[in-house]
C-alpha cells in the first residue's frame, strides 16, 4: 500500500488530475496485450522528465515499484505491475519536438504514438522505417524500451538501430542524456543502445533522439498465396540466397489464411497453404525489376496467385490483411500463447517442419505468421483456456518450441522481448555468467530493484503475489 502522505506529494509532482487510485483506473492500467492481470496501487501521469526525476526519487525513497508504461500493446507483460505499486503512464509527454530535415535527426517525447510519427516525416519527404504491427496505437517510449520491429525491418532494421540519442531517468532519480544529435560517437559505453530494449528495468526513457532516412521514391506490395508451406518457406530462403532484400517479406501460414477468412472475410484461392506479402521500395524503374526477379525465383514453388498492389490504397487493402492477423486469432475464443522465435533464415523450412512436428505430438494447432525474412515468426499455439489437459500441453509445447528454436541456432524472441512471459525459460537461452552480468547491470542502476521489477529474471518473475485471475 501507498500511504496518503505519498500520494499527496504525487498530486503535488503531477497535478491531483494525473494521481488516480480510484478502482476504475487501477483497472484500467492492469492489464497489457498479454491479458494477465495485475492490479496497481496508484496510476500518475507525468507531465515532463523533471516530474519523472521527482517520483523516482520519492519511489526509491520509499521503496515503491515502478512500472513506466506506454500504450500497453506489448505480447510479454513489460507494462504489468506486478508487485503492486505505480503505473506511470507516459501520454501526456507526447511531442514531436523538432524534425531536423537537414541533419536527418528527430527529437520527440516517449508518448508520441509511432503512426502519428511516421506520417509526419512523411509529410516532409523523409522516413522512420520501424513498423511494429501495433503502430497506429503504440508509442515511441515503448517500442524503444522493447526495441520493438515490425515487417520493414528485413530491409531497414529494428528500432535501435535509429536511436541515437536519449533522456531518461534512472531508477533513483537522476536525469541523464546519452548520445547524441551526430551520426557517428564513440565515446564511452553505448548506453543508448543498452537502454533500447531493456524492458523498462533500467531507466524511464524521457526523450528520444532518431535518425531519420528520405523516404523512398515508390513502393509495390505483392501477395503471394502458394499451395503449400513447404513452398512459402523455399520461397523466402530462395529470395535471400539470390541476394535480394525486400522492403518487406512476411509470412502467413494455411491456418493464419483460414482464420482471416473466417473472421475478416477476407477472399483468398481454396487449397492456400500460405501466402508471402513482400513489398519492394526504390526508385520506379528499380522497383519493376526487383519485383520480376522475386518472381522468376519463387514461381516453381507453387505459386497459386500473385495479387500486385498498383495503387497506395491496393498496397494499403494488403497491409490490412496483415495487420488483422493478430486481432483475427483473438477472436477464435482459444487462448493464444504468442512467441517470436527468431532462427537463421537458412533454418527457416526446417524450423517450420519442426513447429508442424511439434503441433502433431501436442495434438494443438498452431497459427504461424510473421516476419519470415529476418527468420522471425510469430508461433501462436492455441489452446481451450478451460481444457486444464490442453493448457498444460500448450506450456509443454512452448518448452519445446523454445528448445527446437535454439537448436537451430536460434533465439527465443526476436521483438517482443523477455517480460514475464519469457523469464521461466531465460536460461535455456543464455549463460548463468551473461544472466549474472545483466543482473550485476540492473542492481548497480536499480539498488533496490524498484523500476518494473518482476521482469526478465526468472527468480525475479517466479512468484507474482499480483496477479488476478
Ligand atoms: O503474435 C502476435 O499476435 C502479434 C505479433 C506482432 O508482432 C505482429 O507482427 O503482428
Ligand atoms: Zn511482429
Amino acid at each position: 500500500m501507498i500511504s496518503e502522505k505519498v500520494i499527496q506529494e504525487l498530486k503535488e509532482i503531477c497535478g491531483s488530475k494525473f494521481v488516480s487510485s480510484n478502482m476504475t483506473d487501477r483497472i484500467l492500467y492492469s492489464y497489457d496485450a498479454t491479458r494477465k492481470q495485475f492490479l496497481p496501487d496508484v496510476v500518475v501521469h507525468p507531465a515532463d522528465a523533471q516530474a519523472v526525476s521527482r517520483i523516482m526519487k520519492l519511489a526509491h525513497h520509499h521503496r515503491i515499484p515502478v512500472y513506466p508504461r506506454g500504450a500497453g500493446t506489448g505480447f510479454t507483460g513489460g507494462a504489468l505491475p506486478v508487485h503492486g505499486g505505480m503505473v506511470m503512464g507516459m501520454s501526456r509527454m507526447n511531442r514531436i519536438l523538432t524534425i531536423d530535415q537537414e541533419n536527418l535527426v528527430a527529437v520527440v517525447e516517449p508518448g508520441v504514438v509511432t503512426g502519428d510519427f511516421q506520417k509526419a516525416v512523411e509529410a516532409m519527404g523523409l522516413f522512420y522505417p520501424p513498423d511494429p504491427a501495433s503502430l497506429n496505437v503504440s508509442s515511441l517510449g515503448g517500442n524503444v524500451a522493447e526495441c520493438a520491429g515490425g515487417p520493414r525491418c528485413v530491409k531497414y532494421g529494428v528500432t535501435k538501430d535509429y536511436v541515437i540519442g536519449l533522456e531518461v531517468v534512472t531508477p533513483t532519480g537522476d536525469l541523464m542524456e546519452t548520445g547524441g544529435t551526430t551520426m557517428k560517437g564513440v565515446v564511452g559505453y553505448d548506453l543508448t543502445k543498452l537502454f533500447c530494449g531493456s524492458e523498462g528495468t533500467l531507466a524511464v526513457i524521457t526523450k528520444i533522439i532518431v535518425k531519420l532516412l528520405p523516404k523512398p521514391q515508390a513502393k509495390k506490395t505483392m501477395l503471394v498465396v502458394f499451395d503449400a508451406i513447404d513452398g512459402a518457406a523455399k520461397a523466402v530462403s530462395a529470395i535471400i540466397r539470390e541476394k535480394i532484400i525486400p522492403a518487406t517479406l512476411e509470412f502467413m501460414d494455411g491456418r493464419t489464411l483460414d482464420c482471416l477468412r473466417q473472421t475478416a472475410g477476407l477472399s483468398l484461392p481454396k487449397g492456400a497453404g500460405a501466402a508471402l506479402i513482400i513489398e519492394v521500395d526504390g526508385d520506379t524503374e528499380f522497383l519493376d525489376k526487383q519485383a520480376q526477379r522475386i518472381l522468376n525465383v519463387i514461381e516453381s514453388l507453387g505459386v497459386l496467385e500473385n495479387r500486385v498492389a498498383n495503387t497506395f490504397e491496393e498496397s494499403e487493402e494488403i497491409w490490412k490483411i496483415r495487420r488483422a492477423v493478430s486481432p483475427s486469432l483473438r477472436k477464435l475464443q482459444l487462448e493464444k500463447f504468442n512467441e517470436d522465435i527468431c532462427v537463421p533464415r537458412s533454418r527457416l523450412p526446417e524450423m517450420i517442419r519442426r513447429i508442424e512436428k511439434i503441433s502433431d505430438h501436442y495434438n494443438l494447432p498452431i497459427v504461424n505468421f510473421g516476419h519470415a525474412g529476418d527468420g522471425n515468426i510469430h508461433v501462436n499455439i492455441m489452446a481451450d483456456k478451460s481444457d486444464a489437459e490442453q493448457m498444460a500441453k500448450a506450456d509443454q509445447a512452448v518448452e519445446a518450441l523454445f528448445r527446437a528454436t535454439l537448436e537451430l541456432g536460434g533465439t527465443m524472441s526476436g521483438e517482443h522481448g523477455v517480460g514475464i512471459m519469457k523469464a521461466p525459460y531465460l536460461s535455456l537461452e543464455l549463460s548463468s555468467q551473461s544472466i549474472q552480468y545483466m543482473k550485476i547491470l540492473k542492481k548497480a542502476l536499480d539498488p533496490h530493484n524498484i523500476l518494473n521489477p518482476g521482469k526478465i529474471f526468472p527468480d525475479d518473475a517466479h512468484a507474482l503475489p499480483g496477479e488476478m485471475k
